[in-house]
């Protein structure tokens, strides 16, 4: 597979944390749902999903510092469904928000290196600022995502602690030396080698705590975990990266709850909601409306 050049584009790390400086800690999730469709009188079609994502793009473009579209809910239309998905990347970017795929990739490296370029390649119609990974088969499996990010100035968010009950049968497993632990600490390491390095993969900026130099490698760590972090010992604060925390409104976490599931990692939070916004529209004010007040909310809580 080609690449191209590397961009002169700041490291995903630190575009996020002066994002997340301009505009709060809210990330809008983009899950076209057939019932989300019917409820806003689109057809179950890639040109109903296309509009679908239009309409929250337009809502959330300057009301929040990035979308993430959930790639498995594009993916049943087929290459039309892809089609709306490189679309939309495209459209966020003119706009200048931000986009995660939520793609959780992860696989055999060799394999894992074809990902990699299709979600963080230069010049691929589908690579997005980050990419959702799966870590279960080793966080290394996932060296040429990690790699090809921090050449192209893009970002990854690995799965530690999910915000499904279901997760905690893989990621408690182990105790103190939990599979969890062992995923943060690896992610900390990773930043640790980006920030002391070339300056490709993260960098110094003046953020509030908790930001102030911020890796490209981060962690997804659902609002939903409760206390697990005291439970395995996780110093979140030392992965020194952003925290996509899905969770938060349809899942049922409050931002009233955030602070004492982050601690003094709050300042890293990215709450992701999908659902409990994308459920105010069709109308692009109402939905917009959603968009600031959980920003306005979640800003308030963790400061
Ligand atoms: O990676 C994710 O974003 C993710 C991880 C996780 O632990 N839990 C989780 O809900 N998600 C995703 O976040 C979104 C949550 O959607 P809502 O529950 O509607 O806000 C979905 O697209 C999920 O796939």
């Amino acid at each position: 597979m080609p690449e191209a050049a590397a961009p002169a584009r700041a490291p995903f790390g630190a575009r996020l944390a002066a994002a997340m400086d301009a505009h709060g800690p809210l990330c809008v999730g983009i899950d076209p749902h057939p019932a989300l469709l019917d409820a806003w009188e689109l057809p179950r079609t890639a040109e109903g999903v296309r509009r679908f994502a239009r309409t929250v793009l337009e809502a959330a473009a300057g009301h929040a510092p990035a979308i993430k579209p959930q790639v498995a809910l594009f993916e049943p239309y087929g290459a039309a469904g892809f089609a709306v998905l490189e679309e939309l990347l495209a459209e966020a970017a003119a706009a200048g928000v931000l986009t995660v795929a939520d793609a959780k990739r992860g696989d055999i490296g060799s394999t894992m290196e074809a990902y990699a370029a299709a979600w963080l390649g230069e010049g691929s119609p589908l690579a997005a600022d980050a990419v959702t990974l799966s870590p279960y088969l080793g966080f290394e499996s996932l060296r040429p995502a990690l790699d090809l990010a921090a050449r192209t100035g893009r970002g990854t968010f690995v799965l530690a602690l999910t915000s499904n009950p279901e997760g905690r049968s893989v990621q408690h497993a182990g105790g103190a030396a939990s599979v969890a632990r062992a995923v943060a600490e690896a992610a900390a390491a990773e930043n640790a080698r980006l920030l002391a390095g070339t300056g490709t993969a993260g960098a110094a900026t003046a953020g509030p705590a908790g930001r102030s130099a911020t890796g490209s490698c981060g962690l997804v760590v659902g609002a939903t975990v409760g206390d697990a972090l005291a439970e395995l010992g996780i110093d979140l604060t030392a992965v020194r990266g952003p925290l996509l925390a899905p969770g938060y409104g349809a899942q049922g976490a409050r931002a009233e709850d955030l602070p004492a599931v982050f601690g003094a990692a709050g300042g890293q939070v990215l709450a992701a909601s999908s659902r409990a916004i994308l459920r105010e529209g069709p109308a692009v004010p109402a939905l917009r409306e959603a968009v600031r007040r959980s920003a306005g909310e979640l800003a308030e809580a963790l400061g």
